[in-house]
């Protein structure tokens, strides 16, 4: 295993990696580093590479060149599995499995990797405290949850192993304003108390200038300044920066 020994055990480090789909080119060659215990945003346009990147550190999309590194260790193909294991991943709406109850969802891992039992249901219960859903939700289908207890299962079912690393794809894209203001709440709450290092996708930079201690800014598959938000505010790399501050930060 290729281990770079200074690297504290949850810094995100990207050299170089690239992705197209045939033509089309997802991302440019990128360098990126995310700091342990600080959460990372994502923001730009649509289509401009933020999913490919946030699945290519998740271990989910292989990069054409360059190298990931979580915790100091490099991910290949062969250690691909186990790394992913030590990573929560929230997508939008959850991404729970339709057919298995909530309380099914959560534990799968964890049953899957031979876990106790009385150790399982104790962390059910103290994620379910963390999330705020009530024990009766646990028993429920997907389909019979609400949007926002959905987004808090799949979070409960992300941080079930207690991952370093937690990485959420628009995790709050489907939900209505008031259920999307309550979570945002909860959620940095959560992250500022359990100090993970967290990388999200969004499209809102209200949420983005709320989550991010550092904000990476894309364009058509590249990174075009990485900073934070008071930093991007004052030091713009170019017009497109303040621009698109300008134009998407609601005043409140
Ligand atoms: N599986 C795929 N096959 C072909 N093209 C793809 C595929 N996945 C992504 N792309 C293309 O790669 C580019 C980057 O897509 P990506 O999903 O990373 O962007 P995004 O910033 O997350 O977009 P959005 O905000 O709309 O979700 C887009 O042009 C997209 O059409």
């Amino acid at each position: 295993m290729d281990t770079e020994a200074a690297a504290p055990p949850a810094t995100i480090a990207l050299q170089n990696v690239s992705r197209r789909y045939g033509d089309t080119v997802a991302l440019y060659p990128s360098d990126l580093t995310c700091d342990p215990a600080s959460t990372t945003v994502l923001i730009g346009p649509s289509g401009c590479g933020k999913s490919t990147l946030i699945r290519i550190i998740a271990g989910l999309i292989v990069p054409d060149t360059g190298s990931v590194s979580l915790g100091g260790v490099r991910l290949t193909a062969q250690n691909g599995g186990e790394l992913r294991q030590k990573l929560g991943y929230v997508i939008q709406d959850g991404g729970l499995f339709p057919h298995l109850s909530a309380r099914d969802n959560v534990a799968l891992l964890p049953r899957y990797l031979n876990h106790p039992k009385g150790a399982i249901e104790r962390r059910v219960q103290e994620l379910a405290d963390l999330v705020q859903i009530p024990a009766t939700s646990l028993d429920r289908f997907p389909r019979e949850l609400s949007g926002g207890q959905r987004q808090r299962i799949g979070l409960m079912r992300a941080l079930m192993n207690d991952p370093k690393i937690v990485l959420l794809d628009e995790p709050l894209g489907a939900l209505d304003p008031i259920t999307r203001s309550e979570l945002q709440v909860q959620l940095k709450a959560i992250f500022d108390h359990l100090k993970k290092t967290v990388v999200i996708v969004t499209h809102d930079m209200t949420e983005a200038a709320y989550f991010g201690d550092c904000i990476v800014l894309m364009r058509a598959g590249q990174i075009v300044q990485r900073g934070a938000l008071a930093e991007l505010v004052e030091h713009p790399v170019e017009p497109y920066v303040r621009d698109f501050l300008t134009l998407r930060t609601p005043s409140r």
